[in-house]
């Protein structure tokens, strides 16, 4: 995929300059982790305070009509998932990759851009009915997600929503969580 404009359609209640500023923090890594993949980087963002800061107020916003749980998928839906949980007064609950938790498990395998893995869920951790708000760094393909959504809901969860910092436009990402509130901070047009 070819690297170009990033467009912003997010960061609630921040002003265009700022928001160019936050997105200005994550980096195109052309090439990799394999040639073809733009590798969007968030470290950058990552570590700075207050970008981390305005991203985690405003995935907030997203969580509007209430949630029991934030669900992060590992590892970088961790980073951006457990402050929003923080932030949001609830629990935070670790969609891990396989072999990461002790039995016994609930698991979903998966395709990525570039490969394939499993997520798991302990099972017992969700509550029947628990209002669930799924959350990671990037949406591309939406496997990953879709798998997080199904694996919420097969361990008792009701999804509310699935939030993204950043969509990574024509990977078909949405299509893949349709019937599903999904919503982005911030959009790559590819
Ligand atoms: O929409 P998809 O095509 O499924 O891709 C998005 C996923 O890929 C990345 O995770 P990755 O599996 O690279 O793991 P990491 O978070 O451990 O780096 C990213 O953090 C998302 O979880
Ligand atoms: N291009 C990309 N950059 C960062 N994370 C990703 N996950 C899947 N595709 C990705």
């Amino acid at each position: 995929m070819s690297t170009s404009s990033i467009l912003p359609v997010g960061l609630t209640g921040l002003g265009s300059e700022r928001a160019a500023e936050v997105l200005g923090l994550i980096r195109d890594v052309p090439d990799y982790p394999q040639p073809g993949v733009t590798f969007r980087d968030i470290t950058g963002l990552l570590a700075d305070g207050r970008a981390l800061g305005d991203v985690v107020d405003s995935l907030a916003a997203f969580a509007a009509g209430g949630v029991d749980l934030v669900a992060g998928l590992e590892a970088r839906g961790f980073l951006i998932g457990a402050p929003l949980a923080t932030r949001l007064g609830v629990g935070f609950l670790p969609l891990r990759k396989a072999g990461k938790l002790p039995p016994p498990t609930e698991t979903v395998t998966y395709d990525l851009e570039y490969g394939t893995a499993s997520i798991e869920l302990r099972t017992g951790t969700l509550q029947q009915g628990a209002r669930v708000l799924i959350v990671d760094d990037v949406l591309a393909t939406g496997g990953t997600a879709a798998a997080g959504v199904e694996l919420v809901e097969r361990c008792g969860g009701v999804v509310v929503g699935v939030a993204f910092l950043l969509e990574l436009d024509g990977l078909g990402g949405r299509s893949r969580l349709a019937g599903h509130q999904v919503d982005t901070l911030l959009r790559v047009e590819s």
